[in-house]
């Protein structure tokens, strides 16, 4: 509980001061206003983040936090619970979509258990296990409100481990049968949305198990009533270790002031849940993609970020993020490299200035 009151409350706002030279920069490159669109976005809001004008993302790490969903007995799932702690190996072994791209960008991956429902063996994954997964949300409380605060607080952990490290970006990912539920029911509980618009086909459902899905989430948050004001009611009652885990890691990030990326509906609910905790965390987080997963639109919404890219992706795994870490390093080099139209008008006889 202490790492976690501690974190809350020493969490700043980024620098605005630092985001308006970066600005005034941007401004002034020689281009029209504006025409970098949301690539200028990226760089302001990274000035922000550091303090700095210029900056370069040397160290890329992807959290991939993994757990079972004690919900999964309820049908919610197309695939088996036993996959949780397959692809949990899997992404030590390079067998999975995100460590493929991760490879492909210069990104190193942190599994963490952080309660999958089977001994993981494995020297490759950080132990943080809080349960054997959690319980079946529909009976009882997924977990209890300590337990959330724990599973927060490893993430905080691991990404104070990893700034230690040197690693100047995070993506965040998960690995979890049933979790697309979790996440619904944490987006509901916190919005009000009905579950008929936050509820998805995740993994892939047919109509009749995606209706049951529906009633799934609905008796869930009708059983236990979440508090909406309280993330860690809301976890506790319906949300999961991942997310939990997850929110962790969004705060630790903007608590050690690094940015800090979203990759799909989980890791959404995840962000949503640091966002309410703290609206400062908000300044260290870029979204990637918008996953394919219906809830994702309103989580944005509700974070307040838009997301990069739109590749109709619904992996999770944390996959959406070595895409944007190179969005990311496109902005910031094109902020460190292009001229400004003074600079340009000295370098070149024929520049003409188009402000003037
Ligand atoms: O992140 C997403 O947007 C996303 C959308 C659909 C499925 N997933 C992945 O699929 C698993 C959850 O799907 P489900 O149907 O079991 O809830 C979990 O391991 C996630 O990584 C992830
Ligand atoms: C193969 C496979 C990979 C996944 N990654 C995230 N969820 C997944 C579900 C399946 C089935």
């Amino acid at each position: 509980m202490e790492l976690f009151k501690k974190t809350l409350n020493i969490i700043e706002p980024g620098d605005y001061e630092a985001k308006k030279a970066a600005m005034q920069r941007i401004d002034n490159l020689a281009k029209p206003i504006g025409s970098l669109g949301t690539l200028e976005d990226i760089a302001a809001k990274m000035a922000a983040i550091t303090g700095k004008i210029y900056n370069k993302i040397n160290k890329r790490n992807i959290i991939v936090m993994c757990a079972d969903n004690g919900v999964v007995e309820e049908g919610v799932s197309a695939c088996p619970k036993e996959l949780t702690a397959i692809l949990t190996q899997n992404l030590t072994k390079n067998f999975t979509g995100v460590t493929v791209l991760s490879e492909f960008t210069g990104t190193d991956i942190t599994v963490v258990d952080i309660g999958v429902d089977a001994v993981i063996n494995n020297p490759l994954v950080i132990n943080k296990k809080i349960a054997m997964g959690t319980k079946n949300m529909v009976k009882e409380p997924a977990m209890s409100y300590k337990e959330a605060i724990s599973a927060i607080e490893a993430g905080i952990e691991i990404v104070d481990d990893l700034c230690k490290k040197g690693y100047d970006i995070f993506g965040t990912g998960e690995m979890g049968i049933g979790n697309t539920t979790t996440s619904a029911a944490v987006l509901s509980a916190i919005s009000g949305l009905s579950p008929d618009l936050t509820v998805g086909k995740g993994a892939g459902l047919t109509e009749e198990q995606y209706e049951n899905k529906k009633r799934v989430v609905k008796r869930a948050i009708e059983l236990h009533a979440p508090d909406s004001k309280d993330p860690i009611d809301v976890i506790s009652k319906v949300g999961g270790f991942d997310i939990a885990g997850m929110c962790g890691c969004f705060l630790g990030a903007a608590k050690n002031k690094r940015p800090i990326v979203i990759d799909g509906l989980i890791s959404s609910a995840a962000a949503l849940c640091a966002v309410r905790l703290n609206e400062h965390v908000r300044d260290y987080i870029f979204p990637s993609h918008l996953s394919e997963e219906p809830g994702a639109v309103y989580m944005m919404k509700e974070i307040g970020v838009e997301p990069i890219l739109n590749l109709h992706m619904r992996l999770g795994e944390g996959s959406g993020c070595p895409l944007a870490f190179q969005i990311i390093d496109s902005a910031l080099y094109a902020m460190n490299k292009m001229p400004t139209f003074e600079e340009a008008s000295i370098n070149s006889d024929g520049f003409i200035d188009i402000r003037e």
